[in-house]
């Protein structure tokens, strides 16, 4: 009963207040039927009662009013809390630690914060209805037992024997809605694939084709789960209509045989009776709702767990405006795979870098110089040695306040279309600088458009880089797929600029051709620093540069 353990946590109104409105629903409902037929009894001893009739009008008023306050209620309780938990889940994205996220398929995220709270808002007008009718159930089968206790007997009977039977059914369901959550999660996988890989499926008809393969088997897979739940649903359905059609017969054939004076009343149980059908079968309905609810809330707490598991306990809002020196001491660090283990290490590092220096990592593909950069950027915490911004050890608050020194365009680098964090600002010499002045403008803080080549999106990420106008700017191949003019501008013109204006250079780079310009170039084999003198010259060689 997650789902419900979670309304009951995160609920902000009563849930005695909505209790206790249901309850009057409920019993209001049974009033109704209690009036109707004391007003059939009367209508033939010669007409129902005005009191009657205000009694029933009364009592429908308060039945509607107490029906409305609880769906309206819970109705907009659960959407508050999947909105509270859709922030919470954005906010534990936002503050987890950056290898646990590499190792949570996006897909899944997604799934989350999109499918499963979608899951869960769905399924509530079936869950309030179901609570309502257990309510109503309750109280008329309270009126069948004034009518007669023999076919309150009866009736409970039959319904203890029906409710058990459901309930062991209902085990079954359960398996067959989680593997259909399972399957639509890697639907949402092999969509991403198309979406994110749609250029290389295009090129290649062999892999569109099985991609399109891969796609139908999981696609029929979750159908084939669906239909089992569906019919698993539409059995129990069936099968609590037979019960409410054996209860109505007991009344008729085996109740008059028991109670030689529930002829009198034989015409009202059935009535009631009757009365059932809406309840028990909303109560049916409300079952694979709660279980799609409960599976849904347990994939989103489980989600929840694993990042707050991970929560990074660097994050701060402390900044740091200046440096002199950073040092690496025996610095390690290693990317392990719960199911293998160690799968590459780098370090110890011990290097330095000084303010105001340009300093250039070259070394091969896998060598580990972006591993590095994460780690000099604080965006992985070392295994092992220890970091020290101006001979203090950086501890975990000062840890994260040491990011507040790094700008940097990574690779796999995000362009925002909004300036998030930065203030409004005049950046049309920046474009001119950057020869884009024709191609980007902007609305306030945001970008009117995104859609440029791979190499002018680059030097906006790096105009945006500039805007946070912080000591240290980390490029990882920045240059790699500018054109061989403006590539020069950026060694020869662009990272002297920087360097004049104070500002601490680290870089990885492939352009041998430049590597004179640094200051200091530290060469990566193997996730170490080579020692000085020691390089291999594995670096790609610059290609298309001759300019
Ligand atoms: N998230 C990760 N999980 C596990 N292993 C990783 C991860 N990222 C990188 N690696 C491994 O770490 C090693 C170093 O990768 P890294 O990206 O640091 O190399 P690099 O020197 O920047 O290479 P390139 O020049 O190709 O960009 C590689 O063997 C890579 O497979």
């Amino acid at each position: 009963m997650t789902f419900i353990r979670l309304v009951l946590r995160e609920s902000r109104s009563s849930p005695y207040k909505v209790a206790v409105m249901a309850m009057l629903a409920g019993l209001g409902n049974a009033m109704i039927l209690a009036i109707i037929n004391r007003s059939a009894d009367l209508a033939n001893d010669g007409g129902a009662q005005v009191a009657d009739m205000i009694l029933f009008a009364a009592t429908m008023g308060i039945q509607v009013l107490a029906q409305r306050y609880v769906s309206r209620t819970t109705t907009r309780e659960v959407e508050e809390i999947i909105h509270r938990l859709r922030k919470r889940l954005i906010s534990l994205i936002r503050q987890t630690d950056l290898t646990a996220l590499e190792g949570i398929g996006r897909s899944e995220i997604y799934a989350m914060i999109t499918k499963e709270t979608q899951a869960i808002s769905s399924s509530v007008p079936m869950l309030v209805n179901g609570c309502q009718s257990g309510i109503l159930l309750v109280f008329t089968l309270a009126y069948i037992y004034v009518l007669s206790s023999t076919a309150f007997m009866l009736t409970i009977a039959i319904t203890a024997i029906a409710a058990s039977t459901h309930l062991a059914r209902i085990g079954q369901l359960r398996r067959e809605v989680e593997l259909s959550f399972q399957l639509e999660n890697q639907l949402f996988e092999r969509l991403t694939d198309l979406l994110s890989g749609y250029k290389e499926v295009k090129l290649n008809i062999r892999r569109s084709r099985e991609l399109q393969e891969h796609f139908d088997e999981v696609s029929s897979a979750s159908t084939e789960a669906k239909v089992k739940t569906q019919i698993g649903i539409s059995n129990e359905f069936l099968f609590a209509q037979s019960i409410f059609y054996l209860m109505l017969a007991a009344m008729v054939f085996v109740v008059p045989a028991l109670s030689p004076t529930f002829s009198d009343v034989a015409l009202k149980t059935s009535a009631a009776v009757l009365f059932l059908i809406g309840p028990i079968t909303s109560l049916v309905q409300a079952i694979p709702a709660i279980t799609m609810a409960n599976a849904a809330t347990d994939n989103i707490e489980r989600l929840s767990k694993t990042l707050s598991e991970r929560i990074d306990p660097t994050a701060t809002d402390d900044e740091v405006e200046s440096f002199a020196r950073i040092e690496f001491q025996d610095v390690t660090f290693s990317y392990v795979d719960p199911r293998y283990g160690t799968r590459f290490s780098v370090g110890p590092f011990n290097v330095d870098v000084n303010r105001g220096e340009m300093v250039f990592i070259t070394g091969g593909n896998g060598a580990g110089k972006s591993t590095f950069l994460k780690l000099f950027t604080g965006l992985y915490r070392p295994d092992g040695g220890r970091i020290l911004l101006d001979g203090k050890q950086l501890d975990q608050r000062r840890h994260g306040a040491y990011r507040s020194l790094i700008s940097a365009v990574f690779t796999d680098y995000h362009l925002f279309r909004r300036l998030y964090g930065l203030p409004e600002a005049d950046v049309s010499s920046l474009l001119r600088q950057m020869e884009i002045d024709h191609k980007v403008s902007m609305t306030g803080r945001d970008f009117d458009s995104l859609d440029f080549s791979a190499g002018q999106k680059k030097r906006l990420a790096l105009i945006v880089a500039l805007l946070e106008d912080r000591p240290i700017i980390v490029l990882d191949e920045w240059a790699a797929d500018q054109d061989p003019i403006f590539r020069r501008k950026f060694y020869e013109e662009l990272l002297p600029a920087f360097k004049a204006m104070g500002k601490t250079v680290v870089a990885v780079t492939h352009d041998d051709r430049y590597f004179g310009l640094a200051d200091r170039r530290l060469h990566m084999e193997e996730g170490r620093f080579a020692p000085e003198g020691h390089d291999s010259g594995s670096h790609a060689p610059d290609q298309g540069d001759h300019a």
